[in-house]
């Protein structure tokens, strides 16, 4: 496995927002994490990719304890893409994916060809590479976005964590950025709200409810009718076509 965490627990004060959450993702799968709001997906992501420590259970990556890992080895391996991102420093597009080479670079050697490969291999799947040298700050919110995503992937990490990648990106976006994800060599774990997306491109689904696994298996077994009453508490009828084992929900009116 590549990704094991066992007996998470995670909250504030008095309230417990991840509750003994256990899952384990296989080297190359695409794993989706869906859930209402506040049921702790961001919060889970947080945890499984170091940026928050439990208060008890515990995170392996790649067969180590992340508690023990630096920050730079981590950094080598894993990549977040976190919703709603931002910087206050003004940057170009370029500036921005070259970023996620610094894990890989040491204090003394300079800018490598293979760093610059990385940056314009990144930017290429995003769609980013004509806009390469527009100032961050004039982009529009789906191409900030896609920039982030580059970055993520200019860091050629081995596990990529992506909140809500698809935030702001129109549908072709959307598909396109989640079918690279899915077709990269590497293991990831996506918090998704569009089911329908969760089931055409992740492998297996966890479904989180108020800091609880309520499901966990391939999208057919998860995205049932029982299951989203009881979880995300609509009606919808789901069905099947020409692609096996890939649900289609249709949400019903009221
Ligand atoms: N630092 C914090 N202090 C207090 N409450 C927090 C903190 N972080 C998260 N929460 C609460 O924990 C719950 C889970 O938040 P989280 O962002 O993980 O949910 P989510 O499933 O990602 O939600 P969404 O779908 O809305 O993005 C929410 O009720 C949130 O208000």
């Amino acid at each position: 496995m590549t990704v094991i965490a066992q007996n998470l627990v995670w909250g504030v004060r008095r309230k417990t927002i991840v509750n003994d959450v256990s899952l384990d993702v296989a080297e190359g799968e695409t794993l989706g994490l869906i859930g209402p709001n506040g049921s702790g997906k961001s919060s889970l992501l947080r945890l499984l990719s170091g940026l928050k420590a439990p208060q008890s259970g515990r995170v392996e990556i790649l067969g180590q304890d992340i508690a023990g890992m630096s920050r730079k080895v981590m950094a080598r391996q894993v990549a977040f893409v976190q919703q709603n991102a931002t910087t206050d420093t003004i940057v170009s597009v370029r500036d921005v994916v070259r970023l996620g080479r610094t894990p890989h670079r040491s204090a003394l050697a300079g800018w490598t060809a293979a760093d610059e490969a990385a940056v314009s291999t990144a930017l290429g799947p995003v769609d980013m590479a004509d806009l390469r040298a527009q100032a961050w700050q004039t982009l529009s919110g789906g191409e900030r976005q896609r920039v982030h995503i580059a970055r993520a992937l200019a860091q050629s990490p081995r596990v990529m964590f992506l909140d809500e990648p698809t935030n702001h990106l129109d549908i072709h976006h959307q598909i396109e950025i989640l079918r690279m994800v899915r077709r990269l060599d590497l293991t990831s774990i996506i918090a998704l709200h569009d089911l329908n997306l969760a089931a055409m491109f992740c492998d297996r689904i966890v479904v989180l409810q108020a800091g609880t696994v309520a499901a966990c298996g391939t999208p057919a077994e998860v995205l049932t009718q029982t299951l989203l009453r009881k979880v995300f508490r609509v009606e919808a009828e789901v069905s099947f076509g020409p692609e096996p084992g890939q649900p289609h929900i249709r949400f019903s009116g009221v």
